[in-house]
């Protein structure tokens, strides 16, 4: 295992425990929807390693878009105002979206898109989120279907997520030292 990044306090969640998150949920997604019209929508930038993965690891057609959103911009709380950077190219009315996320933490950003995705009436919507921070009293009332893993109400970073940019080519997940980005 490589060594630890000097910014990194402790480690969550290792290579090889992603991996094997990561292929457990994608065989349940390849079982639901097998006879179905997959969409997978990833959400720029935070969920592209998780996509890349998630898809490798789904065994039935698909076809894969992008939004880019932002509500972080280089801190480390939600402004709470989400704005979309880039829009889908494909049409995904009469389709089934999945909707894949790296971390579901306040839900600002996964309320805003499924209020919005909604409205060009797909055939279903749901959401594949690799990290929940399901903290009681945080989040607006979203129940992911597909879940890799709980996670503590730490700032996170590794494995797509960044501070400042910063920290998304890690290939573990751990807990940013708070002294990083106060
Ligand atoms: O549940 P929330 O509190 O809304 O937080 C989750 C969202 O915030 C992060 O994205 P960010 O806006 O930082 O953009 P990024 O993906 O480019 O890092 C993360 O990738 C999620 O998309
Ligand atoms: O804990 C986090 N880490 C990185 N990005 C995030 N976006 C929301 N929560 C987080
Ligand atoms: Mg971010």
């Amino acid at each position: 295992m490589e060594a630890m990044h000097p910014d990194v306090d402790h480690i969550l969640f290792t290579e090889e425990e992603i991996t094997a998150m990561v292929k457990r949920v994608g065989a349940q997604i390849s079982e639901d929807y097998k006879d179905k019209d997959l969409v997978l929508i990833a959400v720029l930038r935070g969920a592209v390693v998780f996509m890349g993965d998630l898809m490798r690891a789904i065994d039935c057609p698909l076809a894969i878009d992008f939004m880019a959103v932002s509500s972080y911009g280089d801190g480390a709380k939600s402004s709470g105002i989400v704005r979309i950077v880039k829009d889908l190219d494909i049409d995904i009315k009469g389709r089934d979206v999945l909707i894949v996320e790296d971390i579901l933490d306040s839900g600002i950003t996964l309320k805003y898109l499924i209020k919005n995705l909604s409205s060009r009436q797909p055939a279903s919507i749901e959401v594949a989120t690799f990290l929940w921070k399901d903290i009681e009293g945080k989040q607006a009332a979203i129940n992911p279907k597909y879940v890799c893993t709980h996670c503590p109400d730490d700032f996170v970073v590794g494995y797509g997520l960044d501070y400042a940019q910063r920290y998304r080519n890690l290939p573990y997940v751990g807990v940013l030292k708070p002294e990083v980005y106060s």
